[in-house]
Order: structure tokens, then C-alpha cells, then sequence
């Protein structure tokens, strides 16, 4: 496998350690297609299934992938559409980043490298501080002070990297972290890294191993950019290799106050950052995407479209989610619904489709914007009657 730049065309050896082209250009891995095997029969589907798929030979692993691909059969009776969700809230550290990281971490050892780094809007930091544990190596993270979810950040604490809060957003800490890992020797695992966007790739390959056929429409959030751009070149590789005979439409959902892809896309400009972003998601609270041209790239190439929703959009879809299917979802997550029901109110998406949601992150990372919203009523007495007076 060769690593190819998506701007020149440039080719470099798997194990040059560099993760942009000398033009500047974002780097993909060029996967030997020849070597990846039809494993599709619809069973025992997690990652490592797919190992044929994937650039590495070692294998730091916590059992990630397989998660569930869950009809939403009561949204779909509300919104008259075929909704799938794919939960990745349910791999091991809660978000879909250990797909990534299994990928990643594994080639940093393969690479020899004992210390990695990245910036974190939360989940990044979560997962590759799990993984660099259970790679008995260094971990640093780096994010922004102060808006990260509870959650995420008592995990990076516990599973033991050397959390370093910045005074700045996402962008800024990702600054830094490019510049470290070129001059400190520490191997950089944001999603430049294009080893951590092989790992990503899997949910496209298991959702046509889940479904048996390939969805209309995949719908998801995007922050830093890198998970659409993975997912489509895992249903573009599928389709490469023969396996399928379709491509999905890929529609990527930023919120409003993060939408810097939403803008060019809307208005025809050029792609220009956002210079403060500001979202009650904070995992996607990022205005300069580092991922960017491969993300614009899938979505052109696949005719699908950027849209962008409000926080309060992106508040009501996480509760009818939770309350409505029983899946609790961080609000980053819920952009993806947020955005399919605002697609069909202004008549943007063809009802008689398929949508997959890719639901990106477990609620309970971030439970105070849940308890912000809701106040719990006075206690009762603990007695029948007092129960009864509540039911009445
Ligand atoms: C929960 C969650 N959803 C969505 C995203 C956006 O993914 P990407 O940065 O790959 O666009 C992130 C991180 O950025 C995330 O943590
Ligand atoms: N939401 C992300 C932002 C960083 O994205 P990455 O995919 O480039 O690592 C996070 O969880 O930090």
C-alpha cells in the first residue's frame, strides 16, 4: 500500500512518517484492493472482520465496530421515510474515533513510535488516550480550555494522558499539535492521519455487511471532516473492488455556528475558516476543518449536499431520538437527524429513499446539557398517596 496525495497525485511508501504531501495536500492510503476479500454474509460484523480492508498487520484492539444498525421504526412512522440509525455510540469508548484509533495506534507501534498526540474536541481524546493505554504508551491531548463534555474529559483523566488544556478553540490546539509532532517526534493521530481514516472506513463496509444492500443516503455530522471522507472512500472501495453496484449520497451536517463547509457550499465562494465557532455541540464546535477538501470532494462526488442546523434543531432531535427509539445520543450525534427533518420540511430529499443517520457518540458524554434543559419536580413523601397525586 502506497500513500497518494489528493492534489498532486504524489505517491509515498506506507512508512514514510509524514501526513501531508510536500504541495501541502491531504494524504489518503491507497489500499491494495486485489487483497481485500468478500466477507459480506451479514454475520459476526466487527472491525477486525475486515482486516483484508485495512493498511496495518499488528492490532491494538478493544473490540471495536460491529455496532448496531438500528431501524427507527417510530421516527419512520412520524416522517413517512425508511431511517436507519448506526449507533457508534456503542464502541468501546463511545464514539466512532476507536475505529480510528485501533487503526492508528497500531500503525504508530508499527511505525516505532512511543508517544502520540492529538487535538481534541473531546472524543479524540477520549479514545486515543484508551488505546495508547492499552498500547502501554504516552499519550498527550490537547483541548480547548473549558468546552469539553464532562464525560470525555473524565476519560482522557483515567485512561491516563497527560491532558493539557489550551487557551483557544479546536483549531488553535490543532495548530499546536501539527507543529509538535513535526519537531518533538510525536506521532499525530488527529484525522490528517490517514491511517485513522482507514479504521473510519469500516462503518461504510458494515453497513452494507448489516443491510445487504447499499443505502440512498448517508446522513452525519461534520466537525474536523475526516469521518465523511472515510465512510465514502470505504463505499467507493466496495463499489471499486465490485462488491456493490451503487454509491450513496453523502449529506454532512454542520451546526450553524461551525458551518464554514455549509457557507462555500451555499453561496458559491471559496472554502474560508470560521474564525470563532460556537455550538452547544461541542464536539463539532470546530471552524476550520482540517479535512476539508476531502470532505467536499465526497460529497460532490456523490451528489449529496451540506446543510447546517440550529442548536435548538440539534436539541430537539437528541430528545426525540432518546424518547421516540430509546437512543441516547450526544448532540453532535443528533445533527444528523436534525438535519434529514429539516431536509424534508423544505423538501430537499426524496421521500421514497433510504437514510442511514451515523449517530456518532453516546449521550452520556455529555449529560449537563441534558440536565440544563430539565428541571426535576419537588420530591414527594415517600407514600402511596403522595405517588397517587402525581398520577392523577
Ligand atoms: C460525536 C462526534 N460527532 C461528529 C464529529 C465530527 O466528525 P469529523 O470531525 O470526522 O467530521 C465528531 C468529531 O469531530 C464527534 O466527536
Ligand atoms: N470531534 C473531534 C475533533 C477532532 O477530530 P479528528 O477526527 O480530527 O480527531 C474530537 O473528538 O476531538
Amino acid at each position: 500500500m502506497v500513500l497518494k496525495c489528493i492534489e498532486c497525485g504524489r505517491k509515498y511508501d506506507e512508512n514514510d512518517l509524514r501526513y501531508r504531501c510536500e504541495c501541502g495536500g491531504l494524504l489518503e492510503v491507497v489500499t491494495d484492493l486485489d487483497r481485500a476479500e468478500d466477507v459480506f454474509d451479514g454475520k459476526n460484523v466487527t472491525l477486525w472482520k475486515y482486516k483484508s480492508w485495512l493498511p496495518v498487520k499488528s492490532r491494538v484492539s478493544l473490540n471495536e465496530g460491529g455496532t448496531p444498525l438500528y431501524k427507527l421504526k417510530n421516527l419512520e412512522k412520524g416522517f413517512g421515510v425508511e431511517i436507519y440509525a448506526k449507533n457508534e455510540g456503542a464502541n468501546p469508548t463511545g464514539s466512532f474515533k476507536d475505529r480510528g484509533m485501533t487503526v492508528g495506534v497500531s500503525k504508530a507501534l508499527e511505525l516505532g513510535m512511543d508517544k502520540v498526540i492529538c487535538a481534541s474536541t473531546g472524543n479524540t481524546s477520549a479514545s486515543l488516550a484508551a488505546y495508547a493505554a492499552r498500547a502501554g504508551i504516552k499519550a498527550y491531548v490537547l483541548v480547548p480550555s473549558g468546552k469539553i463534555a464532562l464525560g470525555k474529559l473524565a476519560q482522557a483523566i483515567i485512561y491516563g494522558a497527560r491532558v493539557v488544556p489550551v487557551r483557544g478553540n479546536f483549531d488553535d490546539a490543532l495548530r499546536v499539535v501539527v507543529e509538535a509532532s513535526a519537531k518533538l517526534g510525536v506521532y499525530m493521530l488527529n484525522s490528517i492521519n490517514p491511517f485513522r481514516l482507514e479504521g473510519q472506513k469500516t462503518i461504510a463496509l458494515e453497513i452494507y455487511d448489516q443491510l445487504g444492500f447499499v443505502p440512498d443516503n448517508i446522513v452525519l455530522p461534520v466537525g474536523n471532516a475526516g469521518n465523511i471522507s472515510a465512510i465514502w472512500k470505504g463505499f467507493k472501495e466496495l463499489y471499486e473492488k465490485g462488491i456493490t453496484e451503487k454509491l450513496p449520497r453523502m449529506m454532512g451536517i454542520q451546526a450553524e455556528g461551525a458551518s464554514p463547509l455549509v457557507r462555500a457550499w451555499k453561496t458559491g465562494e471559496k472554502f474560508k475558516p470560521i474564525e470563532k465557532p460556537e455550538t452547544v455541540a461541542t464536539a463539532i464546535r470546530i471552524g476550520n476543518p482540517a479535512n476539508w477538501p476531502k470532505a467536499w470532494r465526497a460529497v460532490k462526488e456523490s451528489g449529496g449536499l451540506f446543510e447546517s442546523v440550529s442548536d435548538e434543531e440539534i436539541l430537539q432531535a437528541q430528545q426525540l431520538l432518546a424518547s421516540k427509539e430509546g437512543l441516547f445520543v450526544e448532540p453532535a450525534s443528533a445533527a444528523s437527524l436534525a438535519g434529514l427533518i429539516k431536509l424534508l420540511e423544505i423538501g430537499e430529499v426524496d421521500r421514497s429513499e433510504s437514510y442511514v443517520l451515523i449517530t456518532t457518540g453516546h449521550g452520556l458524554k455529555d449529560p449537563n446539557v441534558v440536565l440544563n434543559r430539565f428541571t426535576l419536580p419537588e420530591p414527594i413523601e415517600p407514600t402511596l398517596d403522595a405517588f397517587k397525586e402525581v398520577i392523577r
